[in-house]
């Protein structure tokens, strides 16, 4: 176990990582029928202990050469991209995308959580030997260091831009990446806000780390604090140098910069061609090695020379572990926990509209369950009562994942946890969910409604409740991973519509056409239809009531009723085994789906 005294020390990332270097890197999209090259042949290398910055105009191409970098984007690749060590000579682009981080552009951050506790879960996913008071220490220093101490008990949804993305990159020094790639941390910040972030970046850099990200247009003072520059058009490099020659780089192709002209701009001016296309030619230029940057210090020097105030683990012995998945697993369970309690309107909103609902289904359809006058309308409470229940469990399903992919695919890129580990967390969590809400509406509505005060067959047509909710939110998974939410929605409606009607009630069996009939197999509102009826008229029940009021009541027998229906085989325990195999068969496809969503990029 990790000591107190041992984080305390000043200790700097390991030294494995000296530089990336790419070469000849191309990257090409199907766009319709025409191949679209987004990066034309660029080459490049990136140092430790420096920050470097990738520029270029709105579509130059500085994302997709980002995401090339982390590994981030894997398809319609070629070139090569190499890590060196000076330790290791092997070490490869597997090995050092594991290392690195990336921060995205939008922070991904969950809403419900403060500075603290966002620190302490990622702290809890990441590193297994360390006491609670280590943690502690390690969270309070990084957050001094970020500047974010005050902001420690603030809600993230609380939180400015600025602190929002100085949140973002503490999360990831937890585990002390060695290499860190960071997509626009500046856009949308103020300009004081962007210097804090422009020199906490230059610190951790100076910590002997391997940081790029991309900006666009930094003052010149900012820009004079990137030790490299790499600046793209249209998919090209046209500069790879110290930020400090960039007049002298534009000078010896003829373009003087104007005095008191900030460099940075008038770069960018010229490379979006507001002094003509020059392209070909700084491309051409930019090759010539004298521009080409090189650190003027040795990393280890920096190192002996720079006092780093920044606390952080000891990687260079590898003593952090990693949790295991199981861990990993209880922690997402609690998050969840804590989530669902926070979020009144999908908790406490939920129950109430459940119990509310339930109570009004049951006072329309009172006596309905008891009285033989009646059996069409308790029919109908009980196609209500599946239909309620399948919208409200599909609907959001449809939206849970669109809604968390961003935060799960950026927790899953850097590593926190595996997305069997995310799955299982979430199946565990939501399958109470699905049970809690059942019963509160099969509890509400069952006894006013007047059905069969019998507990056996109250439990049977909960189960069936349970089974249902869970069968309608996998299919919502399904195509929440799918598709996006306003379409999912909408196939999601028309498909419950669609089983609606086969499902029994509005046609019943027996006058549906063999070709209809065979449509039933595939909705699990009929199977579930079929079950509630065999739980509340099946299984032998005595006689319906028929009132005096009444001449006549043709079913006063059950058996009658399921009869009537064609539903007069004891098939509640088929009904139930076919929900439980659409319930696994409607999650496996979600995960596969959600796994193929997240490849994509
Ligand atoms: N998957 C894709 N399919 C087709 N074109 C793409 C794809 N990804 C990116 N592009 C195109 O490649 C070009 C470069 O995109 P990229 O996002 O890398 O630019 P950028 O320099 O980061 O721009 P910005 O500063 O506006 O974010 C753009 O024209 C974009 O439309």
């Amino acid at each position: 176990m990790m000591e107190l005294d041992a984080l305390s020390r000043n200790v700097r990332v390991n030294d494995d990582f000296e530089h990336i270097e790419f070469q000849n890197v191309t990257y090409e999209r199907k766009v319709k029928k025409a191949v679209k090259k987004i990066i034309d042949g660029v080459s490049g290398k990136f140092y430790s202990g420096q920050l470097s910055a990738i520029m270029g105009p709105s579509g130059a191409g500085k994302t997709s050469l980002l995401n090339i970098l982390t590994g981030y984007q894997v398809t319609g690749i070629s070139g090569t991209i190499k890590c060196s060590s000076p330790t290791k000579s092997k070490s490869g682009h597997l090995e050092y995308t594991k290392k690195s981080c990336y921060i995205l552009q939008d922070d991904n951050l969950p809403n419900l959580f403060t500075v603290y506790e966002c620190m302490m879960m990622a702290c809890n996913l990441k590193i297994a030997n360390l006491t609670s008071k280590s943690k502690e220490f390690l969270i309070n220093d990084i957050l001094n260091n970020l500047s974010l101490n005050k902001a420690k008990n603030t809600r993230v949804q609380s939180l400015s831009g600025g602190q929002k993305k100085r949140l973002s990159v503490a999360l990831e020094l937890i585990d002390n990446p060695p290499i860190m790639f960071l997509d626009e941390p500046t856009t949308g910040l103020d300009s004081s806000s962007t210097r804090q972030c422009v020199e906490m970046l230059k610190k951790l850099a100076l910590g002997g780390r391997i940081i790029i990200c991309t900006i666009h247009q930094p003052n010149a003072k900012l820009y004079e604090m990137f030790d490299q520059i790499y600046m793209m058009a249209k998919g090209r490099c046209v500069f790879q140098g110290a930020s400090t020659n960039t007049v002298p780089f534009l000078s010896s192709v003829g373009l003087n910069c104007p005095q008191y002209h900030n460099p940075a701009d008038f770069i960018m001016e010229v490379v979006s061609g507001e002094y003509g296309d020059y392209t070909d030619t700084l491309e051409k230029a930019a090759q010539e090695d004298k521009w080409k940057y090189v650190p003027t210090i040795r990393m280890k020097d920096t190192r002996d020379r720079i006092h780093d105030d920044i606390v952080y683990i000891d990687q260079i012995n590898n003593t952090v572990d990693t949790p295991s998945e199981w861990s990993r697993f209880l922690i997402l369970l609690k998050r969840g926990a804590v989530q669902l309690y926070r979020d009144w309107t999908i908790s406490q909103l939920k129950l109430v509209l459940h119990l509310l609902i339930g109570l009004f289904l049951g006072v329309t359809f009172q006596n309905c369950g008891r009285d033989a006058a009646k059996v069409f309308s308790n029919l109908g409470f009980l196609l209500c009562s599946l239909v309620y229940l399948s919208y409200t469990s599909m609907l959001p399903a449809v939206l849970k994942f669109p809604t968390e992919l961003s935060i799960l695919k950026k927790e899953n890129f850097n590593n926190w946890y595996k997305l069997t580990t995310y799955y299982a967390a979430f199946m565990i969590f939501d399958i109470p969910q699905q049970v809690l809400f059942s019963f509160v509406y099969c509890v509400s509505s069952y006894f006013i409604s007047d059905q069969p005060m019998e507990l056996i067959r109250f439990l049977r047509v909960f189960l069936i409740l349970i089974m249902a909710c869970l069968s309608a939110s996998g299919f919502g998974l399904i195509l929440g991973t799918l598709t996006d939410p306003i379409n999912g929605i909408f196939f999601g409606a028309v498909t419950l519509a669609m089983m609606l009607c086969v499902g029994g009630f509005l046609i019943i069996f027996t006058h549906m056409s063999s070709v209809m009939y065979l449509l039933t197999y595939v909705s699990f509102i009929s199977f579930s239809l079929e079950g509630l009826m065999q739980a509340v008229y099946g299984y032998h029940r005595g006689p319906l009531f028929c009132s005096e009021d009444e001449d006549y009541c043709q079913y006063l027998s059950p058996e009658m009723v399921l009869k009537d229906m064609g539903m007069s085989k004891q098939n509640y325990w088929v009904d139930i085994a076919y929900l439980c195999g659409t319930f696994i068969l409607f999650r496996s496809i979600a995960f596969c789906t959600l796994r193929k969503r997240l490849a994509k990029t």
